[in-house]
């Protein structure tokens, strides 16, 4: 992330997550445990404490009203809590970006004998806070939004509440919470009635300060007077942080995650039930409830998953995973629709707009609805440059989306990140970090386990083929059918890696033949490339990526090594070996856990990436081709190249059965590009060239 203004963050695309994640402290019970140890009696501790932007407003907003607090570290605090009566404060209490600030602030500060003022961020300047205003009204505290359309400052009175029934008329914790804490202060009974539950990390952090709520039928039952005694509070993991890690691996195929000391609070953790819902590997175990809130781990396998329809008394035990699971939708096979989520316009953003806006910018198709949206999940998306909107969980969201993308893609307006989750790009960086380890060594040592065995190996071990977690696009054919021309174009119109697989061969071939060995001596040829120092790289030439051969520390020079008559004549000899081919399969493979690929030779289709659904086949009449591989200027039997790699008994040249077989002969390079665009672009591939 970079600091000062405008900050962002650039996002790599990583086709797994992997490790383990300890997320930070819960916002909501950060928030909600200040605020009780400010009103008990005597000293609490608070432990692994959310120090996020919102949280420390909440905290600075109780030393101004007298409340001392001592820390230990950044995430644990000894708070003297000042027996339910505050000190008066100077000047207005700053809620910054936090809603559940401000509307649970108006129930405490409802029954404090001095007059106060809240006010917010630009953002929390324009929130609804009527939804408050009207139970404590009916409570009989004096408080009046300043802002147009009932929203804040929020100016409050000294007054004496008295208890009441109310029954929300939305599913809200903070609502519910404002009447509950305001109820702490007033006379009589106060009871909150509502039809949908929701999060109740208040009630059950009373009952953690010693105040008893009667909960029965979505009935809380709270009598007025009774005094907060001190605790030590400790505080679980935010899973509403952890969503994006749960989204991310559950949605991406082979990732694998553990997620330690988590909240699972029964009324935070729908997005698992939807997420197993969707066909995700998720398995919870919950190791402690000691301390009246659940915590536990999750561990997480990613899958290919289907889409769903998020809606109705669901929705508010996801309010918070809306953005990551409609990121998650977009990644799921299918539509996913969100419905009766109206809520999401009045968060820290329109978070419908902000969204919609966004997934259409990485190519997603999505439609917007006045109460949710409507989306086609993909395999992969194109890299995308987008706002978070100022808002945190939006910007989150959109960089697991980014991890999708062929390419680097960039989030706007990250700074809001620290609003719930500061270390948020640290935790993504370990959790893609490890992937890239792990994952690109594997294959190297492999190729190294390939070369020691190569020579006199009676039976070579076969390479297990992982699954690959980008898309690669194969194009095989016959000699000078316009497979590398017709590549790049589709490589530089998709943003992928080009990658030609016959350069491989022969710069293998130019080296055995520098070496002075004789090409038809296979156990020769075979014992020479034992000693080879083979590698691919990927070049970036302007905004073009290339894979390049690198042999023996050098680059060989694609007209004078690579293309000379001499290689041309070899080659299909040197290729023809079946220990040849099967020790440059790995090399080949290898790139496509690296990168997105568009790669041509003879047996990508057939045997390299079978899996691949994106296969073609170009051919030409043998006139047309020997016409243009002269016009080329190189020496070149075409017709007998053709005829060896046809005949071999290892890998032979052949057009794959699910391969789209083009005849290029009367085709321009242009109509032959647009064609092979148009079959991707129907495939679902992200297609940016402005005609698909
Ligand atoms: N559709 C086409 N119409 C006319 N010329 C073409 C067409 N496609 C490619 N060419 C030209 O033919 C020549 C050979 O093309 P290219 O090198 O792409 O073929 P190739 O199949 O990759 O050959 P090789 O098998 O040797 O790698 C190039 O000069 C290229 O510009
Ligand atoms: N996947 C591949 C790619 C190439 N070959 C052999 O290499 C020769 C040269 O290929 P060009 O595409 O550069 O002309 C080709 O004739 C094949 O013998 C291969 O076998 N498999």
């Amino acid at each position: 992330m970079a600091s000062g203004t405008p900050s962002y963050l650039i996002v790599e695309p990583c086709p797994v997550i992997k490790g383990e994640i300890e997320v930070p402290g819960d916002k909501s019970i950060s928030h909600r445990a200040i605020m009780l140890a400010s009103l008990a009696r005597g000293k609490s501790k608070i432990r692994h404490f959310l120090p996020s932007e919102d949280c420390l407003c909440t905290l600075k907003a109780f030393e101004a009203m007298g409340v001392r607090v001592e820390k230990e570290g950044k995430t644990t605090l000894f708070v003297e809590g000042k027996s339910g009566i505050l000190d008066p404060p100077f000047e207005a209490l700053d809620c910054g970006n936090s809603g559940t600030m401000m509307r649970l602030m108006a129930g405490i500060l409802s029954a404090q004998p001095f007059y106060s003022r809240l006010v917010g961020d630009r953002s929390l300047s324009r929130r609804p806070m009527h939804r408050i205003i009207e139970p404590l009204r009916l409570m009989e505290a004096k408080i009046r939004a300043e802002g147009e359309g009932n929203t804040p400052p929020l100016f409050i009175e000294p007054s004496s509440l008295k208890g009441i029934e109310y029954k929300l008329p939305i599913p809200s914790a903070q609502v519910k919470s404002c009447i509950l804490f305001a109820g702490l202060f007033a006379s009589g009974i106060t009871r909150v009635i509502e039809s949908v539950p929701s999060r109740d990390h208040t009630e059950r952090l009373f009952e953690q300060f010693g105040v008893r709520t009667l909960r029965e039928n979505g009935h809380i039952v709270l009598h007025g007077g009774m005094k907060l005694e001190s605790a030590d509070i400790v505080v679980p993991g935010d899973f509403s942080s952890a969503a994006f890690w749960i989204g991310a691996a559950a949605a991406l195929p082979n990732s694998e995650l553990r997620v330690r000391s988590v909240g699972l609070n029964p009324t935070r953790t729908g997005l698992i039930k939807i997420l197993l819902r969707m066909g995700a590997q998720i398995e919870e175990f919950v190791e402690s409830d000691m301390k009246g809130e659940p915590i536990g781990s999750l561990w997480i396998r990613g899958n290919k998953l289907k889409g769903t329809v998020i809606e109705g008394d669901e929705i508010v035990g996801v309010i918070d995973e809306l953005p990551i699971l409609a990121v998650v939708g977009a990644l799921a096979e299918g539509v996913t629709e969100i419905r009766n989520a109206q809520e999401l316009r009045v968060k820290e953003t329109d978070r419908i707009k902000a969204i919609v806006t966004n997934l259409r910018a990485f190519g997603v198709e999505v439609e917007e609805l006045v109460d949710g949206m409507r989306i086609q999940g993909r395999d992969f998306v194109q890299p995308a440059r987008v706002e978070s909107f100022g808002d945190h969980r939006i910007a989150m969201a959109f960089a697991i989306l980014a991890l999708r993308a062929s390419r680097a893609s960039r989030i706007d307006d990250v700074d809001c990140i620290s609003t719930s989750y500061p270390g948020f790009e640290q935790d993504l960086n370990a959790l893609t970090h490890s992937f890239s380890k792990d994952w690109i060594e594997e294959p190297n040592k492999k190729i190294r386990g390939f070369i020691e065995r190569l020579t006199g190996a009676d039976k070579l071990e076969p390479v297990k083929k992982k699954e690959i977690p980008y898309p690669v696009i194969t194009i095989d054919g016959t000699t000078a059918s316009g497979k590398s021309t017709v590549a790049q174009e589709i490589a530089k119109a998709l943003g992928f890696t080009y990658f030609n697989t016959g350069a491989l061969y022969r710069a293998v071939t130019w080296r055995i033949l520098s070496l002075g060995y004789d090409v038809h001596d296979e156990e020769k040829v075979v014992e020479a490339c034992s000693r080879l120092k083979l590698r691919c790289a990927i070049q970036k030439i302007d905004s073009f990526y290339k894979a390049t051969v690198i042999l023996d520390e050098r680059v060989p020079d694609e007209k004078t090594d690579l293309r000379s008559a001499e290689v041309n004549a070899a080659v299909s000899i040197v290729a023809s070996y079946a220990r040849i081919r099967e020790w440059l399969l790995p090399f080949q493979r290898e790139l496509a856990y690296q990168t997105p690929l568009v790669v041509e030779g003879r047996d990508m289709g057939s045997v390299v990436f079978p899996e691949s659904p994106y296969k073609f086949f170009l051919d030409a009449q043998l006139e047309e081709r020997e016409k243009r591989r002269e016009k080329q200027g190189e020496k070149d039997d075409v017709e007998k190249r053709d005829r060896l790699d046809q005949s071999r008994s290892s890998a032979p040249l052949l057009c794959p059965a699910d391969a789209v077989r083009l005849d290029t002969t009367k085709l321009s390079i242009e109509k032959v590009v647009d064609k092979i665009l148009d079959v991707l672009w129907k495939k679902g591939l992200p297609i940016t060239k402005s005609k698909a």
